[in-house]
Formats: structure tokens, C-alpha cells, sequence
């Protein structure tokens, strides 16, 4: 049986629980951060991030969003630190935007949406690959970095040159010698909950961690976010736009956050 999914009215996120009625489960993800409501848990690290940028493999438009690959066979791209023991290998990193700068973000600040959201996926060494460990409550980290409107990002500006050769779903090309630490801001204060995948099968298996700081995007480059489609090549085209899903209820957890 196929359990399609996507972003419009008939298999968007308010369909997903007939599919996967873990939609409906205690730690689902996106949330709303409210952070008056955040706990400052100063037994928290800062986060140790180590990535070589020769791990970068390929970007694929895999008809939800795209994403960057990385080769994670050792241990040379990790997340370490912060709220998770042990050590977690890069798997990839993708985004979710909007149609218009006003939404687009998964995670909210206070009900503020950002127009464009970055996650870093990495999972669990102590599970034997990516697969295996995204079915476990201690399986993922994923690092969430929030874009906003400003001036161009010139770091951005590799991965969104490279969206012209992966226009349609499907479409992949190589990718190679980037360092996603480039896309991080100044500052690695973040907030951090139990949280689950943000996309069928919506697992509950992310220790998601959310960057407080920002970094830029241009309206510019956010139309290049938007030339995606969802659609295949010979399909009628579909734009890839709000592949995003609405914060999700709290269901009683904590939100930590590294800072004061
Ligand atoms: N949007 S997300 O929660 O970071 C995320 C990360 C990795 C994933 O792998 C599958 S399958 N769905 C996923 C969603
Ligand atoms: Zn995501």
C-alpha cells in the first residue's frame, strides 16, 4: 500500500495521521518555542561540530525538499556535545520554505515564522546506521538553523547554484567539497527538546536541537528555493513551496535552552 504524502490540501500534514497515526503521538515535531517558557539548563554543552567538507557526496530533489548528502561510512563529519551523549554522524542536510516570506519555517519563536528553516540530520554511532537508528528514541539529532530575510548569503550561494541541475523530483547531481558548518551563525546557542521527524514516518526519534540565531537569505535567493518542483520531469509542473509542517502540540515536555 502507498503511503504518499506531501504538502496540499488532499496529502498534506492534516492527512498524515491516516497513514501514520503517529502524528497524533506524545513528542511530535515541529513545536512553537516560547522562549520565556525555555529553561536554562546550564548543565548543557556547547555543541562540538566536526565536519570535513570531502564528505560532501551529492544534492538530490527528492519531491519534498532537497538535500545534500554526505558520505557517512566513518566518523570524519560528527555532532557531538550539547544535550546528546556519544556521537552522532552527519546523514545529510535539506531545508523547508515557504511560498512568501512570511512562513515557511517549522519551528516558531513565539508564534514568529521565518521564511526558510535548515536541518542538519545526523544519527546515533551507537546504532549501526541511519536507518536503524531513526527507529530509536535516542536515534537522531537533527541541528535546526532558522533563515531571515536580509542581505544575500554569499554561503548559501553553492548549494543554490547547484538546484538548477535538480529542477524536478528525482533529479540528482553531484556535490562535493562543502562544509555545512559555513551555514551556521556566530553564535551555537540553541534550545533543545525530544522531539520526531518532521515528515513521514514522523518517527519520534529526534533530540532536536534549535540554533537561537539566524543566518540571512535574500528574496533573491529565496526565489531560487521556490524554482524547485515537486513534480517530475513530464508532469504537470508543481512549485515546491510551503513543504513545511505547523508546530505541533507540547504534550507537557520541556524546552532547555543553552543560554541565559
Ligand atoms: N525534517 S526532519 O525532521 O529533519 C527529517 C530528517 C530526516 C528524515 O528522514 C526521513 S525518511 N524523514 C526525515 C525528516
Ligand atoms: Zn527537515
Amino acid at each position: 500500500m502507498s503511503h504518499a504524502w506531501g504538502y496540499g490540501p488532499h496529502d498534506g500534514p492534516e492527512k498524515w495521521a491516516e497513514s501514520f497515526p503517529i502524528a497524533n503521538g506524545p513528542r511530535q515535531s515541529p513545536i512553537d518555542i516560547v522562549p520565556t517558557q525555555a529553561q536554562h539548563d546550564h548543565s548543557l554543552k556547547h555543541l562540538k561540530l566536526k565536519y570535513d567538507p570531502a564528505t560532501a557526496k551529492g544534492i538530490l530533489n527528492n519531491g519534498h525538499s532537497f538535500q545534500v548528502d554526505f558520505v557517512d561510512d566513518d566518523n570524519s563529519s560528527t555532532l557531538a556535545g550539547g544535550p546528546i551523549s556519544g556521537i552522532y554522524r552527519l546523514r545529510q542536510f535539506h531545508f523547508h520554505w515557504g511560498s512568501s516570506d512570511d512562513k515557511g519555517s517549522e519551528h516558531t519563536i513565539a508564534g514568529t515564522k521565518f521564511p526558510c528553516e535548515l536541518h542538519l540530520v545526523h544519527w546515533n554511532t551507537k546504532y549501526p546506521n541511519f536507518g536503524e537508528a531513526a527507529s530509536k528514541p535516542d536515534g537522531l539529532a537533527v541541528v535546526g538553523v532558522f533563515l531571515k530575510i536580509g542581505s544575500a548569503n554569499p554561503r548559501l550561494q553553492k548549494v543554490l547554484d547547484a538546484l538548477d541541475d535538480i529542477r524536478s523530483k528525482g533529479r540528482q547531481t553531484t556535490f562535493s567539497n562543502f562544509d555545512p558548518k559555513t551555514l551556521l551563525p556566530a553564535s551555537l546557542d540553541y534550545w533543545t527538546y525530544e522531539g520526531s521527524l518532521t515528515t513521514p514516518p514522523l518517527l519520534e526519534s529526534v533530540t532536536w536541537i534549535v540554533l537561537k540565531d539566524p543566518i540571512s537569505v535574500s528574496p533573491a535567493q529565496m526565489a531560487k528555493f521556490r524554482s524547485l518542483l515537486f513534480t517530475s520531469e513530464g508532469e504537470a509542473p508543481c512549485c515546491m513551496v510551503d513543504n513545511y509542517r505547523p508546530p505541533q502540540p507540547l504534550k507537557g515536555r520541556k524546552v532547555r535552552a543553552s543560554f541565559k
